[in-house]
């Protein structure tokens, strides 16, 4: 359930006011999602989504964000485009929060994936990161490879209940990935999305219909994309990884952007970074969200095992390229 605030009627139809949007028709939470308020908002001008930001959102970073997004839907990328008010401004204030409204994509995210949405994907990212060359601000990679350490230092007393002989684990994989981590300039960088799981890209008539949510979005390496999707996409339910998935998904991005021989090279590292990325701040959450939270924690242990298939892998074959 992913509504933290409550708004009223009154404080929504006033803050309304502030744009150019027609009158409320309907509005409803979305219980999907984990990091921010969200709500279906209906006017006598169409449908949008109205965001509320807690606290995981840096305020300062939602300029960034919502700027990126701005760019990206000029740039032909189905995307939520932000909505100015009256004043100009796309970023607001409601029941106490940064709040902001951004128009709403049709389609549906995929529960089940199937080989032709891995193509689609591939192709769609490659078209965000070519959108996103001419964006000039840059945004750190927050929970880049420099914050793993010091969330692992954070779950170390409480790491081994959530799974025996884990802190030692993820300890021993994380030296070794800092220690083959691409050096800053070896792979080219620009800004990704860091957060492409199938939850946030939706499907219409199996083509992409829109990608969402770019709260994560940032300055990296444009291969470290490829990485967290070969992890969020490419293993089946029994914790297989599918060979064939992942090559779609390669070709569909090479189609529009074709890959170095450094970022084919670097895909393994790549990879077992981006399992503990998740597996770290899911971790964290384990640890520190109270069992009875209305929000669904996600389980750890699903990139563990995605870890230990990156840690035996050795090259790019072992994902099929
Ligand atoms: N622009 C949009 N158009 C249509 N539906 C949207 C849009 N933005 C969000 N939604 C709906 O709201 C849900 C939650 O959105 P989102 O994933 O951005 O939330 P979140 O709290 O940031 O979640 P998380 O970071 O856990 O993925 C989506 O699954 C989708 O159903
Ligand atoms: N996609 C993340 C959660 C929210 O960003 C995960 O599955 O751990």
């Amino acid at each position: 359930m992913a509504v933290y605030t409550d708004v009223s009627d009154e404080a929504l139809s006033a803050f309304l006011e502030e744009y150019e949007i027609g009158g409320l028709v309907a509005f409803r939470g979305i219980a999907e999602g984990v990091e921010n308020s969200n709500f279906v908002l209906r006017t006598t001008q169409g449908d949008f989504i109205l965001t509320l930001y807690e606290k995981r959102v840096n305020r300062d970073d939602l300029p960034w964000f919502l700027g990126f997004m701005r760019h990206l839907s000029a740039h032909g990328l189905s995307c939520p485009t932000p909505v100015v008010g009256r004043n100009g401004e796309a970023l607001r204030e409601l029941a106490g929060r940064p709040a902001a409204i951004t128009t709403f994509l049709p389609g549906v995210w995929p529960r089940r994936v199937h080989l032709y949405h891995c193509r689609a994907l591939g192709e769609a990212m490659a078209h965000l990161h070519r959108a996103g060359e001419a964006y000039v601000p840059v945004r750190r990679n927050g929970l880049g490879a420099e914050s793993w350490g010091p969330l692992l230092e954070a779950c170390r007393a409480q790491g081994d209940r959530v799974h025996p002989g884990l802190v030692a684990e993820v300890s021993a994989a994380l030296d070794g990935v800092l220690r083959n981590w691409p050096a800053e300039g070896a792979l080219p960088v620009g800004h990704i999305h860091a957060d492409l799981f199938p939850d946030n890209v939706f499907f219409l008539d199996r083509a992409v219909s829109g990608v969402i949510d770019f709260y994560f979005a940032c300055t990296d390496m444009l291969a470290y994309d490829i990485a967290i999707c070969l992890n969020a996409w490419c293993f089946e339910m029994d914790g297989s990884f599918n060979v064939t998935r992942a090559r779609l998904l390669v070709a569909g991005y090479e189609s529009v952007r074709p890959l170095t021989a450094a970022e084919r090279a670097s895909l393994p590292v790549l990879a077992r970074g981006a399992a503990l990325r998740f597996l770290l701040t899911r971790l964290y959450d384990w640890i520190n969200t109270p069992p009875d939270a209305m929000v669904t924690r996600k389980d750890p242990r699903d990139y563990l095992h995605r870890l230990r298939f990156h840690l035996q892998a050795d090259g790019p074959g072992a994902y099929g390229l």
